[in-house]
């Protein structure tokens, strides 16, 4: 009798919209993990802020304290946080790795806010907590003004966590960013080097109607193509109602730069297999990971 192992992983990004009402965006969001397993993925992801609006004036109000943090222990009990209980509920109850998107989180050690992201395996233990790096502070004229700075404090490290199933030969490490971290090219580079050699890339993300429109996709392709890893940005479903108008648009490129499923600004799931031997493939068609000359750049000044 011969057995399949399965060679490609099944990656869904949820691109829910989000209640102000925090009990509803938690169900929604569960309702479409829940889509997203009832398809077949094992990888599922979140988007920013997805139990709270994208609003610096929210964010001191919808933020949650976590347990003390204990990585890779599935009995870790996380009912200090309504949002991160759910994200390893789900994640047990369906054997599945999920990206919990990002939430405003209050440090217990020192009453700082964070913009976090937790992400669960599939025994609900803990395995990657992730603050975002890059605050996003930007003022463009006759578009976007943005001062997360205003209320929220930036992580100091990068993060990524191993994915595998035994009951497959996927084996692959992840890196993890959030939003504003896509544009910081060095960032994305350091996670897909030793000692994280990520081979994917995801990150949480709400771009808006100045930004997304310009650079969303851009950054997408451009993170996966000079890396030559896959990339997954999941954003918030749109809502012209919402006091920030996300983009929406999540999609997932390849170690190609091409993208592999993408959507609309509605809300609705990117479902794509996601095979990791095209890694080796762009690697080895286009060796740019072995001939690069780090000793002329950094001889430059200024660099
Ligand atoms: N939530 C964010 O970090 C937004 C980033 C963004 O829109 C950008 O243009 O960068």
């Amino acid at each position: 009798m011969s057995s399949t192992v399965s060679t490609t992983l099944r990656v869904a990004l949820c691109q829910v919209r989000v209640d102000a009402e925090k009990r509803k965006a938690l169900a929604n969001a569960q309702r479409w993990v829940e889509e997203a397993v009832k398809q077949g993925a094992k990888l599922v992801v979140l988007p920013e802020c997805f139990n709270c609006p994208y609003d610096t004036r929210c964010f001191p109000t919808y933020a949650e304290e976590l347990s003390p943090v204990s990585k890779g222990d599935p009995s870790t009990d996380m009912s200090a946080s309504e949002t991160a209980s759910l994200l390893q509920k789900l994640a047990r109850a369906h054997g599945i790795y999920l990206v919990g998107g990002s939430i405003p989180e209050r440090s217990h050690s020192d009453q700082r806010i964070y913009n976090t992201s937790l992400t669960f395996g599939p025994r609900g233990e803990l395995l990657a907590r992730h603050r975002k790096v890059h605050l996003f502070d930007v003022d463009v004229p006759g578009g976007i003004r943005f001062r997360e700075s205003d209320v929220l404090s930036a992580g100091e490290s990068l993060t990524s966590f191993a994915l595998k199933f035994g009951d497959s030969a996927i084996a692959l490490r992840i890196g993890v960013g959030i939003c504003y971290d896509i544009r910081f090219p060095e960032m994305a580079a350091a996670m897909t080097r030793a000692p994280h050699d990520a081979d994917m890339l995801v990150y949480p993300g709400a771009f808006n109607m100045t930004t997304g429109p310009a650079h969303w996709e851009l950054l997408i392709r451009a993170r996966a193509l000079d890396n030559q890893v896959f990339v997954c940005a999941c954003s918030p479903a749109r809502d012209p109602h919402a006091s920030y108008t996300a983009y929406g648009h999540s999609m997932i490129a390849s170690p190609w730069g091409d993208v592999l499923a993408r959507t609309d600004e509605h809300e609705s799931l990117v479902i794509a297999d996601v095979d990791p031997s095209r890694i080796m493939h762009a690697r080895n068609a286009i060796p740019v990971r072995k001939q690069r000359r780090p000793e002329v750049y950094t001889s430059q000044p200024g660099f």
